[in-house]
């Protein structure tokens, strides 16, 4: 038994006692110590064979931010798709994606998709609009306290900006739009976080301004977010006036292109497009009018370290396909997609690796390029997914390929 294993059974036997807290371990140990005590309890306490999850690559101590009661890592198969050729704003270069999925089917998808834009010339990519979202509930008595209040607000925002900025070195507020409803006072505060996707910047920086509104208004803070965020949840806000990146692609395809790469004609995509991603999703009452990019926002975000509930408003995109001139002109829109290239989980080594393919680790110079770049190169990733699957029903090659792809 080595040291490490001892002083791991140690502790187990400490928190079965009842003499240590599970979540203490990393008071009495080093990060690894304290993960492999847990293991163990776990497994005489489950019968589990945790001996994967035990076996990761990195020093658990960077993780201490990223995850509290650690017990190992999950690991997620990791692929590539590329080169993708973006035409951007911040993009300027070639890049390759990372990404991590148990879906078989979706990178080759992915790549077949990005291929086409590729021998198509490249993709276009622009970030929209860029800005993050802390929408605190206030108390009032009134509605008459209410417009108070919001007029306030109005004629005050320069020195709400003080207050919030002075939390922070590199976020600016943008904006403090109030929404009344009885004697509920919502400001959705919005934020340029520049590399950082900026939710624990806007939350830190919206509790100083938000002190300043109850020190000089009526208003009673009940909840310094109140949903109107909106964060992790599936809202009609995030979709028409955006959060994080606003990032939009597309591409004019040629006919031979299409009829090479998917099998289908740009006239059976155009109309596959506006049968199933339109009026398919209008029917269901859908808030994203697409095909999967879900499945590439997600599969982006693990490998690269973003926070993964955020998929919810990330893969909020309409895709559109028309016939021009013979070519298919196809186009994605995320309309929230949040990412950052510093904080949260971008330091964590095989995400920080994964940032460093694409070539965005860390602040971009200017501050904020990096995680627009990123916003492109995703957004037209997606792209690449929504022409595939697209030709694919339009081939009739879903089924099959996924019987020998994903199965
Ligand atoms: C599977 C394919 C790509 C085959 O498509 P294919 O046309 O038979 O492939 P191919 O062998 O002719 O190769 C064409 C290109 O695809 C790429 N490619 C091809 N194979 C690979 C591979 N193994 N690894 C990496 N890349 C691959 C690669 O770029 C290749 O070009 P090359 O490099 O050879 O010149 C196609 O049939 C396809 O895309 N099908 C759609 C599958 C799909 O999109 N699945 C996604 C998940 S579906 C889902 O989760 C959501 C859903 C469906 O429920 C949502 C909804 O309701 O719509
Ligand atoms: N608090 C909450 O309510 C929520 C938190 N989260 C979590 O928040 C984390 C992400 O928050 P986020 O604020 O992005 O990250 P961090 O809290 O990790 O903060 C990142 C910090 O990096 C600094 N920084 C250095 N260089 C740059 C640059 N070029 N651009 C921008 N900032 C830079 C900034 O410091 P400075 O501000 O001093 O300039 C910024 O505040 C994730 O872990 C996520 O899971 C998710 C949802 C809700």
């Amino acid at each position: 038994m080595t040291d490490t294993d001892a002083d791991a059974a140690e502790l187990a036997e400490r928190v079965r006692d009842g003499d240590l807290r599970l979540h203490e371990l990393e008071a009495h140990a080093d990060a690894d110590t304290a993960a492999a005590a847990r293991r163990r309890l776990l497994e005489t306490e489950t019968g589990a064979d945790l001996s994967t999850s035990g076996a990761y690559a990195f020093d658990a101590a960077v993780a201490d931010s990223a995850i509290e009661n650690m017990v190992g890592a999950t690991q997620v198969p990791l692929g590539i798709v590329g080169p993708i050729e973006v035409d951007g704003g911040a993009v300027t270069d070639t890049k390759w994606l990372p990404l991590a999925t148990t879906e078989g089917a979706l990178l080759a998808s992915v790549n077949r998709g990005v291929s086409a834009t590729r021998k198509a010339g490249g993709a276009t990519a622009r970030v929209l609009k860029s800005k993050m979202t802390r929408a605190p509930v206030f108390k009032v008595r009134d509605v008459a306290e209410a417009g108070e209040v919001v007029s306030w607000v109005r004629e005050n925002e320069a020195h709400l900006r003080e207050a919030a900025e002075s939390t922070t070195s590199h976020g600016e507020l943008l904006e403090v739009t109030p929404y009344v409803v009885g004697d509920n006072v919502f400001l959705r505060f919005g934020y340029d976080t520049k590399d950082a996707m900026g939710m624990n910047m806007a939350t830190i920086a919206t509790q100083e301004a938000c002190e300043v509104v109850e020190a000089e208004t009526p208003a009673d803070l009940v909840a310094l977010s109140g949903n109107l965020c909106t964060d992790k949840k599936p809202a009609a806000i995030n979709a028409v006036e955006g959060r994080g990146r606003t990032v939009s692609a597309d591409v004019e395809i040629p006919r031979e292109v299409v009829e090479s790469v998917f099998k289908t004609t740009p006239e059976a995509m155009a109309e596959a497009n506006t049968r199933k991603n339109l009026v398919g999703s209008a029917k269901a009452g859908s808030l994203g009018f697409n095909a999967q990019a879900a499945n590439v926002v997600a599969a982006a975000f693990l490998a690269l370290g973003q926070d993964i509930a955020q998929v919810v408003e990330g893969s909020n995109a309409i895709t559109t396909m028309d016939v021009r001139d013979g070519s298919l002109y196809a186009s994605v829109t995320l309309a929230s997609l949040e990412v950052g290239t510093v904080g949260g989980g971008t330091k964590l080594p095989t995400q920080a690796e994964a940032l460093d393919v694409v070539g965005v680790r860390g602040g971009g110079d200017p501050a904020g390029s990096n995680a627009d770049a990123l916003a492109e190169v995703i957004a037209v990733a997606a792209l690449g997914g929504e022409l595939s699957l697209v030709g694919a029903l339009s081939a009739s090659h879903l089924a099959s390929a996924h019987e020998e792809l994903g199965r």
